[in-house]
């Protein structure tokens, strides 16, 4: 039924579901659109993630999903590579084979669900896919992030929210709400209840700015240099007990609920929260791993 609307959109409309921070989504555009007359509106089912607030163009789903598979698939074969002889280079095609299926079969995955539950129309998870993979491509040519001070994190944290607070203030003063798509997916969603606050585009902002300060706040911090620039951090071992203890201990964040009638208690909540993460895995993690390989070295030697 989606498609169907999505056929209906590029036949008729051009009224900005392809815009950047302007894309309609299908489960309003329906009900909305004109081009449907007397009742034959298509009946889009919606289900409890269908209600997004925020604009559907690029996906960010999708954009997250390409992005963050992309950097661990790129970075698995970064090791396979370089060495020249002949079972290396088979190993290292079939590892390719198998790593960039495996990347195409979540992609298209996470595509059809969120096209599925109509909260995007194709092109968009297309654009997300696309956009994600040009944000991972750039970021990995960007060695700096692992390199830079507290202090650059802080003010690049401040310059971004500055420069969004600003853009979305400039708009709003000639009369463009950048936030136009809330009051949509209040009306149009089939349950109130799945109309969640964490959606909008000021908790993602928020939760961006969070989890860049934390990374900051983590790489610079003792327990980083510590362990991770250690000798330990050289170890298989040690980075293999890092991954595991990361994951296990990530899985408790999602215990942690943050309210949400309060709005400026949710944004900071939020901003702590997503700032505890990588903070976590950065530091506290490979720390602990750190002290706690140490003794067995000490009775080894
Ligand atoms: O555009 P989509 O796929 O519906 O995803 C929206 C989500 O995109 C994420 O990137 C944001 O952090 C979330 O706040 C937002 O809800």
């Amino acid at each position: 039924m989606v498609i169907t609307a999505w056929k209906d959109w590029s036949v008729h409309s051009v009224d900005g579901t392809f815009g950047i921070l302007f894309g309609h989504r299908p489960y309003w555009w329906v009900q909305e659109t004109m081009i449907y007359p007397n009742q034959s509106t298509p009946c889009l089912e919606q289900f409890p993630i269908t209600c997004e607030t925020g604009p559907g163009s690029p996906s960010g789903h999708a954009m997250g999903s390409s992005c963050v598979w992309y950097v661990m698939v790129t970075a698995a074969l970064s090791y396979t590579v370089g060495q020249t002889n002949k079972s290396a280079v088979t190993l290292y095609r079939v590892t390719w084979s198998f790593l960039w299926s495996v990347f195409w079969i979540i992609q298209i995955s996470v595509c059809i669900s969120r096209v599925f539950i109509a909260t995007h129309f194709p092109h968009q998870v297309i654009l997300g896919v696309i956009a994600g993979m040009l944000v991972a491509e750039a970021f990995e040519h960007t060695p700096a992030i692992q390199t830079a001070s507290l202090r650059t994190y802080i003010k690049t944290n401040l310059f971004l929210l500055i420069s969004a607070l600003s853009f979305y203030l400039i708009l709003k003063l000639i009369d463009i709400d950048l936030l136009w798509s809330v009051p949509k997916a209040k009306k149009w969603c089939a349950n109130p209840d799945w109309i969640n606050i964490d959606t909008t585009p000021f908790a993602g902002l928020v939760r961006n700015l969070g989890a860049l300060f934390g990374l900051g706040l983590g790489i610079n911090s003792e327990m980083f240099i510590r362990s991770c620039k250690g000798k330990n951090g050289y170890k298989i071992s040690f980075r293999i007990l890092c991954i595991a203890a990361s994951l296990a201990t990530l899985q408790l964040y999602d215990f942690i609920k943050i309210p949400t009638h309060t709005e400026y208690l949710f944004y900071t909540l939020s901003f702590c929260k997503s700032a505890a993460i990588p903070l976590t895995v950065v530091a506290l993690v490979p720390y602990c791993i750190h002290l706690l390989m140490k003794p067995t070295e000490k009775k080894l030697n």
